[in-house]
Parts: C-alpha cells; sequence; structure tokens
C-alpha cells in the first residue's frame, strides 16, 4: 500500500509516522523544497519535539515523485491551500487513489467543505476519485506519541469510509465511520473558531465556569447551523462535534486556543498568529463561518464574538459584557 501525504506540517508528519507503523509505504510531500530536505536530513519536525520520524519515510517536493502508484492521497495542507494543491496534484492522480480530507476548514468564497472542494478540482480534471473527511480530537502532538487517538472517516459512501478505516486500525488512533460527511466538516472548521472565543476568555482571566459555559453554548450554536444545513444531529454529539470542541477548547497544544489566550492578554491578532508560527484555522474559518451564519438566518454569538474582535478590533472585554447582557433565553 503506498499513501503520498501532501503536507508536511505537524499533522501530516504524525498520520505518516503512524500510517508507517503499519509497513505502508509514505511519502510526504511538500511545496517547499527546504523543508522536505531539512525533515529527511534531521528525522524531526520542529514542532514535534522528541518524536523520531521513521527512516523509511519519504521526504519529496516533486509530485510527480511522491503520486505515482499511490493507493491514498492524504490531503494535509492547511484549509486555504486545499485547492490550489489538488489542482497540482490532479494530473498525477489515478483512478484507484482514494483522497483523505485531513485538514478543517471550510473555503471562504464558495462555503464549499474541502471534501467538495477537492471533488470540484477533480470533476475539472476529468476525474472522479472518491473523498473520505477525516476529524475528531486528534492533536498532532498527541498521536505523533502513539497516545490512544479516536477519529471519524466521513463519507456519503460509507464503503469508502470503511476503506480508510481499516487503513488506521491497528495504529495509535482507533477509526469510526460516519456518512455525514457535511456535518464531520462543518463541525471541524467550526469548532476552531468557538475554540478562539473560549481562549480569548482565558487570556481574559476567565475561569472553568466561564470556559464550560463557552464550549456548551458554542456547540449548540455550532448544532442549529448544522440541522439547518441539513446535517445530522448526532454527529454534534460524536467525535468530530463535541470531542474536538472539547480538545481544541482546552488543550495546551491547541494553536486556535492558545491564540485567542494571547489575544485576551493585549496581543493583536497578527501577533498572536505569529506567535503560534503554525496554521490558526479558526481566523481562516471566520469568514466561512459568518457569511453560513447570516445565509442560514442563525444567532451564533460566540461567532459573532469573535467577529467583532479580529474584524472589527472590538475589546474582548466589552464583547464579554454585551454577550454577558443579551436577553435572558431559554436553555
Ligand atoms: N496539528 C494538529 O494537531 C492537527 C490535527 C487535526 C487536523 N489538523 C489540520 O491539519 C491542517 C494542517 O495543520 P498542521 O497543524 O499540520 O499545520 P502546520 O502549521 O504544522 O504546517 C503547515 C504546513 O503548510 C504547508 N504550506 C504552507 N504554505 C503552503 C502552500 N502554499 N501550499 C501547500 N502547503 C503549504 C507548510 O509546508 C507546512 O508544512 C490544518 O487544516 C489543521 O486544522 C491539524
Ligand atoms: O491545534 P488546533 O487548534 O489547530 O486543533 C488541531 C485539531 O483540529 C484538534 O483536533
Amino acid at each position: 500500500m503506498i499513501i503520498t501525504v501532501a503536507g508536511a506540517g505537524t499533522w501530516g508528519t504524525a498520520l505518516g509516522r503512524a500510517l508507517s507503523q503499519k509497513g505502508y509505504e509514505i511519502r510526504i510531500w511538500s511545496r517547499f523544497q527546504e523543508e522536505t530536505d531539512r525533515l529527511s536530513a534531521e528525522r524531526k519536525h520542529p514542532n514535534l519535539p522528541g518524536v523520531k520520524i521513521p527512516e523509511e519515510i519519504v521526504f519529496t517536493s516533486d509530485i510527480g515523485k511522491a503520486a505515482a502508484g499511490a493507493d491514498y492521497l492524504l490531503m494535509v495542507v492547511p484549509s486555504v491551500y486545499t485547492r490550489e494543491t489538488i489542482r497540482d496534484f490532479a494530473p498525477y492522480i489515478e483512478d484507484k487513489m482514494v483522497l483523505i480530507s485531513a485538514a478543517k476548514g471550510i473555503e471562504k468564497d464558495t462555503l464549499m467543505t474541502l471534501t467538495e472542494v477537492l471533488r470540484d478540482e477533480l470533476k475539472a480534471a476529468g476525474k472522479k476519485n472518491q473523498a473520505v473527511a477525516l476529524s475528531g480530537p486528534t492533536h498532532a502532538e498527541e498521536v505523533a506519541r502513539d497516545l490512544p487517538t479516536l477519529i471519524v472517516c466521513a463519507c456519503e459512501d460509507m464503503d469508502c469510509a470503511a476503506g480508510v478505516q481499516q487503513l488506521f486500525d491497528g495504529t495509535c488512533i482507533r477509526p469510526y465511520i460516519n456518512p455525514d460527511e457535511k456535518g464531520v466538516q462543518i463541525c471541524g472548521a467550526l469548532k476552531n473558531v468557538e475554540a478562539l472565543a473560549v481562549g480569548i476568555a482565558r487570556g481574559l482571566g476567565y475561569g472553568d465556569n466561564t470556559c464550560a459555559a463557552m464550549i456548551t453554548r458554542g456547540m449548540e450554536e455550532i448544532r442549529r447551523l448544522g440541522l439547518a444545513m441539513g446535517c445530522r444531529e448526532k454527529t454534534f454529539f460524536g467525535l468530530a462535534g463535541i470531542g474536538d470542541l472539547i480538545v481544541t477548547a482546552t488543550s495546551q497544544h491547541s494553536r486556535n486556543n492558545r491564540a485567542g489566550y494571547l489575544i485576551g492578554q493585549g496581543k493583536s491578532v497578527e501577533e498572536a498568529v505569529r506567535e503560534i508560527g503554525m496554521v490558526v484555522e479558526g481566523m481562516n474559518a471566520l469568514p466561512a463561518a459568518v457569511t453560513l451564519c447570516e445565509r442560514y438566518g442563525m444567532d451564533m454569538p460566540l461567532i459573532n464574538a469573535v467577529r467583532l474582535i479580529v474584524n472589527e478590533h472590538a475589546k474582548p472585554s466589552d464583547v464579554v459584557n454585551e454577550l454577558m447582557n443579551r436577553s435572558l433565553k431559554t436553555e
């Protein structure tokens, strides 16, 4: 079995490493040759300290070499680069190849999920390969240390999802399948915005009560939107829903939570993102989240709070005051 991983960040590296333990041939591609040269030579990732990358994993910036004969293509570049990356891969994609989308985001202009973006580009290239979304509470820092982790393989074609489930079975990642491809990806993208909100609250010095309330109400606003979009209610209470929101909003590893914290502490959005030094997908997902709220006529107070702070430079403490003084509601 040959698996090509597009993206040599923390997640692509952790997934490649986990799958290599099953004896699969793993090739990790990055657009940047200096990145693949460094990873190949050093066998460690700068953001995965203490983790050894197996010698068998091949790093390359050559798409033809990365894709030749591969059975699976795991897409793990930040969401904003998904379209351009699959467009570059398309000429090298063979009929047997199944795509797996492991990034989290919603395309800003089209509001497509990432598996929709993949299919859209493949269709334009005259191809019909299947695409499966991978999501759940899965920090790379823990998967790279083989800590038990649960993931969801989501595809409307459940046979295809089951194929990806088999792929991961036997690694430290226990895979589940779910036919709600859209719901799983809506959760994966929007939880990052909610986690920014929780991080901001932490940065302001608020406590566990505040964070638990924000996680609960954050999940409720994602659920309401998801139901309006035709997603399956169960998804929101599963690994890709509440599971991923909990880990992102509470983990020391979370890029989104930490970026929010820095903003709550008084850093500008730009300073916070620069300090994290890795992709903060909640920032990328914010425009789509705001447009989805408008399109479906949804009241999403926490997403709106992040919008006010990020886009309109509102003072975080003022935004919290406004949230606390909204009209009284029934739960
Ligand atoms: N890190 C995690 O724990 C984790 C877990 C689950 C999902 N994800 C998702 O995986 C995706 C990747 O996250 P990450 O944490 O690995 O990112 P990262 O910040 O660690 O790495 C980003 C990678 O993007 C690549 N890149 C930059 N510009 C590019 C371009 N123009 N074209 C192609 N590639 C480019 C870089 O080469 C780099 O390797 C995100 O959508 C994230 O939400 C991450
Ligand atoms: O570290 P974050 O905030 O980018 O989150 C990474 C994953 O999505 C957690 O499941």
